[in-house]
């Protein structure tokens, strides 16, 4: 095309993946093309491949997004790029691979919620990498246990399977009419901004995610998950902040902590820096608790 190159640093032109990478088999559909395992010829390390179709230069630049992010937010609880190329008009996004897969899926594979032990850990882990992405000037939008993968050591990766977008820093104002996030997960401010597309809202909106993401864990759905959509947006800006089912059931700080999350007001809401410091997460020290879940996991396939 007449239009100059953009330079991307972080993207291998003229190689074929294929030569470095070995596709070893498929790990589902995504939302923008095929995801498969794949296993570095070299070195046997193993990765999950994502590849996209691109038609043209400026779709190209709006999928560099994605790696631009991944680049810039390099931490030990985001998932971590190996290697971008552009070959045969796609795009391929190598990640390191969680064999734990996702924790939602986790969920209902042992079809019981979490215990107060490994949502300690997984919510200490996740406001460390939430902490990376908001200094970095990004908001993830749609934080939820879809969105945690598991490794074998009980280390989580914050993901992102739909779109997260960056706050446009001068950059193309985000498609007004996309609707990012899914509802269930979404803060009362997001809420508003989505329907009458004015009051701005920013990182808080994941802290929110976070406090109904925990709800997830601790009762296998999020609050409201048996209304439509469309009522659940309703519900979210009318009702008082929710909690997990039977409150009494889990400790104080747990508690304590939910409300700090769950704050209507972004303003008045916790940032992810304050809440490292709360008792809930302060004296989080291992991940043995999330090993145990992952050993749980692979037993639980192996007995099938
Ligand atoms: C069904 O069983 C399993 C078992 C293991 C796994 N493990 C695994 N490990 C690593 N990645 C994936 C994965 C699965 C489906 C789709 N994509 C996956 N990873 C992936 C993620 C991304 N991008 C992001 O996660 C991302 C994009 C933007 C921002 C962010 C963040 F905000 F978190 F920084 C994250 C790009 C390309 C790929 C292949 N899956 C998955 C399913």
């Amino acid at each position: 095309s007449g239009k100059a190159k953009r330079e991307f640093p972080n993207l291998t032109r003229g190689k074929d993946p294929l030569e470095l990478w070995n596709k070893t088999g498929e790990l589902g559909d995504g939302a923008f093309g095929k995801v498969y395992k794949a296993e570095n010829r070299e070195t046997g390390v193993l990765a999950a491949l994502k590849r996209v179709p691109i038609q043209d230069e400026t779709e190209l630049e709006d999928f560099m997004v994605e790696i631009d992010i991944l680049t810039e937010c390099k931490h030990r609880n985001i998932v971590d790029l190996y290697q971008a190329f552009f070959h045969d008009s796609a795009l391929w996004i190598f990640i390191e691979f969680c064999a734990g897969g996702a924790v939602d899926d986790i969920i209902i594979e042992l079809d019981h919620g979490l215990s107060e032990p490994q949502i300690r850990c997984i919510t200490h882990q996740m406001l460390q990498a939430l902490e990376c992405l908001h200094t970095s000037g990004c908001i993830h939008r749609d934080l939820k246990a879809g969105n945690i993968l598991l490794c074998p050591d009980g280390s989580i990766r914050l993901a992102d399977f739909g779109v997260s977008a960056r706050p446009n820093k001068g950059q193309q104002q985000k498609k007004r009419d996309t609707f990012i996030g899914t509802p269930y997960w979404m803060a009362p401010e997001v809420v508003v901004c989505e329907t009458n597309k004015d009051a701005p809202y920013d990182q808080k909106a994941d802290i929110w995610s976070v406090g109904i993401t925990l709800i997830e864990l601790a009762d296998m759905n999020p609050p409201y998950h048996e209304m439509s959509p469309m009522r659940v947006l309703l519900k979210i800006t009318r009702s008082d902040p929710p909690t997990v089912e039977l409150p009494h059931k889990w400790s104080k700080e747990f508690n304590s902590f939910l409300r700090k999350c769950l704050t209507k007001n972004p303003e008045t809401r916790s940032s992810a820096t304050e809440l490292l410091q709360h008792p809930f997460v302060a004296s989080v020290s291992h991940h043995k608790p999330l090993r145990a879940l992952y050993q749980e996991v692979k037993s639980e396939v192996v007995e099938l």
